[in-house]
C-alpha cells in the first residue's frame, strides 16, 4: 500500500457570499507527505473536510484513487473511500465522556488498517492513560489522543488538520518523530495542514499553499526553496549584492549578515557572491510562505 492520490477540478465551496474554496485544481501524489499551508481563513479546514467526505462541495469534482479504494471516485457518502481516509481535526472529534480506551476501541473497529501495537506505543509515548476520561484531559493531551488515533489508523490518506497545535513543543516533536518513523515503515499519503511552517518544513515533500480558497502554488519543497536564495557573509558585501532584489528576511550578528531574497539569482551574481566568500543557500519555507501569502502576492503568484 502506498496511499491514495487526490485530484480536484474546479472545486468550489460557498458559504453564502464567501467562497471558502474557489475553483481549486489540485493534485496530491500518493505516498508523500504534503503540507497544506495557508493563513487563517484560507480554506485549509474546508478542503480537509471535503477530501475526507465530511462535507460536499458546491461545485467541481474530487477524485480519490488508489489500491485501497478500487475504482476510486468522490469521497462524499462513499463508505468504500472514506473508510480509507482518516481526518483528525483540532477538536479531536472524540466523545468526551468516555475513557481514552473507548476512543481507541472505536477507532480499532472503524479503521480497516488500524495497528494496535502502534496505538499502544504512542499512548505510552504521550503518557496517555487508557483509563482516563477524555473530558478530563488537557487540551494538549486531547490533541495527542487525536494524533495517536490518526497515526495508528494507518489510513492510506491521513489528514492532520492543525490537530497538533494544542500540543507543547516536546509533544509535537514526539509526533513528528513518530510520523516519520511510521511513514518509513508504512508509506501512505499524509496531509499536514498548518501555519507552523518552519516547524514542519523538514517533514514535507510537497507543498500546497492556499490563499482565500485559491491555489497560490503547488510544488515540491526543493523546487520552492530554489526560488530564491540566502546569502551569508560580511554585511557590506551582502548588502551590495542584494541591492534592488526582493528581500524576504535579514539577520545580522556583528559584521556578518544573512539576507534571504526571492526570485532567480543570475549566474553573474552567484559568481560574485562566491568570489567574495559569501555562503549561498536555499530559501527557508517559512520566509517563502510569508512572502507568497502577503497582500497581493498570492494573486500575482497564482498567475505566474
Ligand atoms: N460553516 C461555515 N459557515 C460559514 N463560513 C465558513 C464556514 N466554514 C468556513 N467558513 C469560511 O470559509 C473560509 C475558509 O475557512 P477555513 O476554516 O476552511 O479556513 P482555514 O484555512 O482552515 O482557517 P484557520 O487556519 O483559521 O483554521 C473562511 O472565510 C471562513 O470564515
Amino acid at each position: 500500500m502506498s496511499g491514495l492520490s487526490v485530484r480536484t477540478e474546479d472545486l468550489t465551496v460557498r458559504f453564502g457570499e464567501v467562497a471558502a474554496i474557489d475553483g481549486l485544481d489540485l493534485r496530491l501524489a500518493a505516498g508523500k507527505i504534503h503540507g497544506l499551508l495557508g493563513r487563517n481563513g484560507s480554506g485549509k479546514s474546508t478542503l480537509a473536510a471535503l477530501l475526507a467526505g465530511f462535507r460536499r462541495q458546491t461545485s467541481g469534482r474530487i477524485h480519490i484513487e488508489g489500491d485501497a479504494v478500487g475504482a476510486g471516485g468522490e469521497p462524499y457518502e462513499n463508505a468504500a473511500i472514506t473508510s480509507a481516509i482518516c481526518l483528525i481535526r483540532e477538536s479531536g472529534d472524540v466523545a468526551h465522556t468516555l475513557p481514552v480506551r473507548y476512543a481507541v476501541e472505536l477507532a480499532r473497529n472503524l479503521r480497516p488498517f488500524w495497528n494496535d501495537e502502534l496505538a499502544g506505543e504512542l499512548l505510552d509515548k504521550f503518557e496517555l492513560s487508557p483509563k482516563k476520561k477524555i473530558q478530563g484531559l488537557s487540551r494538549g493531551k486531547k490533541s495527542a489522543l487525536g494524533v495517536v488515533l490518526g497515526l495508528a489508523s494507518r489510513a492510506p490518506l491521513t489528514i492532520f488538520d492543525e490537530s497538533y497545535l494544542g500540543m507543547d513543543v516536546p509533544s509535537r516533536n514526539i509526533f513528528y518523530d513518530a510520523l516519520l518513523a511510521d511513514y518509513a515503515e508504512v508509506p501512505r499519503t499524509i496531509v499536514l495542514s498548518t501555519h507552523l511552517v518552519s516547524e514542519v518544513s523538514a517533514l514535507l515533500e510537497d507543498v500546497v499553499i492556499l490563499d482565500e480558497g485559491r491555489l497560490v502554488t503547488q510544488a515540491a519543497v526543493e523546487t520552492l526553496r530554489a526560488r530564491g536564495a540566502s546569502l551569508v557573509g560580511p554585511a557590506a558585501k551582502v548588502d551590495e549584492l542584494t541591492r534592488g532584489l526582493t528581500v524576504l528576511s535579514e539577520q545580522r550578528l556583528g559584521g556578518t549578515k544573512s539576507t534571504t531574497v526571492f526570485g532567480d539569482l543570475d549566474n553573474d551574481l552567484r559568481d560574485q557572491a562566491r568570489a567574495a566568500g559569501l555562503e549561498l543557500g536555499p530559501v527557508g519555507l517559512q520566509d517563502l510562505f510569508v512572502h507568497l501569502t502577503q497582500n497581493g502576492n498570492a494573486a500575482k503568484e497564482a498567475h505566474r
